[in-house]
């Protein structure tokens, strides 16, 4: 399939355009990001859903385009459906009468790599917490490392001490374990939920990624294949959607896989997938008729990009509405954060922000027509999640959404203002006031309501400032990947220094492959603090750690087309996710 356009990723791309003679009112810096345009967008050779032979279909840059491709949702026959619920009822019996320990988490595995784990819910809760409460202690490097990793991804307590039994006397990962490829494989991908400070997890994941690269070169092609994917990224950073769709292929090459299990992997993938055209389609009418970027020609026009999101942080089918909810809420942040970087003057941009602060319709009154828009749509579509979720669960949540936009606003005015007075913060400072500019906290706080489970008294509490540990690992990641994609460009346009930039700096780093190596050091101590979450389990409901952690492995899949590995095209993931079915 030909894809003409010259737009490949999703992140912004810059064009520099002429200053007009007699423009505006702007000075110094503020004048050279006037006239700075976020110009890229997903774009996609649309293949026709049903089709079997890709044809010459239209491009998809934006709003519109989008809507006119979805006229023709793809749904699953009634007789294909049927089918399906057949392969369900059978896995489902397969899991409650498999009672031996080793086979019950292969599956269990499986059916998460797959895609279909949102299925059994409660059948896979059983067989786990019976195996969290038998407390074995035998079992070989394999079966250990699994069940730790299926326990402790699972949101069951487990202690890192399970694997004491395969150390030496010195305190190093037995000699004997290196011939055990499987194990070593299975060894490494429980050692990256690893928490701080739990040193032997860190030990296990130097050991393992040394001999698995080691042992690549002597293993049959279908292993090292195996291998080599497992070192390109870990299983505990994949994006889950985009996992079973690559997983799906891989199984069907797996000698011994289960026909039947296959079959309904791809069935329930094309399920889902007719599923999020439904919710593009509510979208994109949405986006069509707030009509934000008619008015606001400079801003971006991606629904697909909020979208891909939001199927990021939220895999599971029965969150449809959580995910409506927030793409909506990132297509109005994509907006401001326009207006920030591109359109206003500083002047402007303090009048909205004061408005902001005082929350209501009448403080718009003062501002420049494209902002009093702007600020109604977010006035109003904030409302009407708060109505949502008040009508769904009763709570009022006006103050926290109201506190969280206004906290975010005022991270794009600090930004703002660092630019404009030539000031240049330091890391810490600019990557803490990043999150909140990435979205992160407003991000989280919609969607711990959105989801609504395990809300409690004290919990929400902890909805503000200063936002709770699980939110800021995770929106950390997010900025630094954000960054990391964007770096180059941002430079290159004479931007405020990013992280990069500033890490640099601080470290007296002249070279930018060693800054981005260390950045990407930073994230993976990030990812350390993050699993110490789920290790604790405090406050926060499940749901909520497992979106928080879905939001930083998602920041990866969006930002990291300049890095050279397998994610290489943004298109080619949101292509796959939400618009080419698998065919048989
Ligand atoms: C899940 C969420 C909240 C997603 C939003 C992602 C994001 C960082 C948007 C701003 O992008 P940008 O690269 O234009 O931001 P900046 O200008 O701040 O670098
Ligand atoms: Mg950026």
């Amino acid at each position: 399939m030909a894809c003409t356009s010259n737009f490949s990723s999703l992140s912004k791309s810059w064009a520099v355009l002429d200053v007009p003679r007699g423009a505006p009112k702007a000075t110094g810096l503020w004048l050279k990001r006037q006239f700075i345009f976020k110009t890229s967008r997903i774009c996609m050779c649309m293949p026709t859903p049903t089709a079997t032979q890709p044809i010459a279909t239209p491009l998809i840059r934006d709003n519109e385009s989008l809507l006119k491709y979805l006229r023709q949702p793809s749904v699953l026959p009634h007789e294909v459906d049927d089918s399906r619920k057949e392969l369900l009822g059978r896995t489902r019996r397969q899991l409650r009468s498999t009672s031996e320990p080793l086979k019950a988490m292969n599956l269990i595995d499986t059916l998460q790599r797959l895609g279909l784990a949102y299925h059994f819910e409660d059948d896979m809760n059983a067989v786990l917490s019976q195996l969290s409460s038998s407390g074995q202690s035998d079992g070989d490097l394999l079966t250990t490392a699994l069940r730790f990793r299926l326990l402790r991804h699972n949101g069951h307590k487990i202690s890192s001490d399970i694997f004491q039994k395969f150390m030496d006397k010195n305190g190093k990962f037995k000699d004997s374990l290196k011939e055990d490829t499987m194990g070593l494989l299975s060894l490494y991908e429980a050692s990256h939920i690893g928490a701080n400070g739990e040193d032997i997890l860190l030990e296990a994941m130097e050991f393992t990624e040394a001999h698995l690269k080691q042992s690549l070169p002597s293993l049959p092609t279908q292993l090292a294949r195996k291998v080599s994917r497992a070192l390109e990224l870990p299983r505990h950073r994949r994006m889950a959607r985009l996992e079973a769709r690559r997983y799906i292929q891989e199984y069907s090459e797996e000698i011994g896989h289960d026909p039947n299990l296959l079959e309904l992997a791809k069935l329930d993938y094309n399920k889902v997938q007719s599923l999020h055209q439904m919710e593009l389609t509510e979208i994109s009418r949405w986006w069509k008729q707030l009509g934000l970027v008619d008015k606001l020609t400079f801003a971006r026009d991606r629904p697909l990009e909020c979208f891909l999101w939001t199927v990021g942080i939220l895999p599971e089918p029965k969150y449809s509405n959580c995910r409506i909810e927030l793409a909506k809420t990132i297509a109005i942040l994509l907006v401001i954060d326009d207006i920030f970087d591109t359109h206003g003057t500083i002047d402007e941009l303090v009048l909205f922000t004061n408005a902001i602060r005082r929350w209501d319709l009448e403080a718009m009154e003062g501002l420049p027509e494209y902002m009093r828009i702007c600020y109604m749509a977010l006035y109003n579509t904030t409302n009407e999640i708060c109505y949502k979720i008040l009508k769904e669960n009763g709570w009022s949540v006006l103050p926290y959404l109201k506190a969280t936009w206004i906290d975010m606003i005022e991270g794009f005015m600090l930004e703002a203002s660092w630019y404009n007075n030539g000031q240049e913060p330091n890391m810490e400072e600019y990557v803490e006031n990043g999150v909140t500019t990435a979205g992160a906290y407003m991000a989280m706080v919609h969607l711990f309501f959105l989801i609504g489970q395990g809300v409690t008294e004290e919990n929400v509490k902890l909805l503000m400032k200063p936002y709770p540990k699980l939110f800021s690992c995770s929106g950390r990641i997010l900025r630094l990947w954000d960054d990391l994609g964007t770096a180059k460009e941002e430079q290159e346009r004479g931007d405020l220094a990013s992280s990069i930039q500033l890490f640099m700096r601080e470290n007296n780093i002249t070279c930018d492959e060693e800054g981005r190596k260390r950045i990407l050091q930073l994230i993976d101590n990030l990812w350390k603090d993050l699993n110490w979450e789920l290790v604790s389990r405090d406050a926060m409901p499940l749901a909520i750690i497992k979106a928080a952690f879905n939001m930083a492995r998602s920041s990866q899949v969006v930002y990291q087309h300049e890095e050279e590995s397998y994610f290489s095209s943004v298109d080619n993931y949101v292509e796959s996710l939400f618009f080419t079915p698998i065919i048989n």
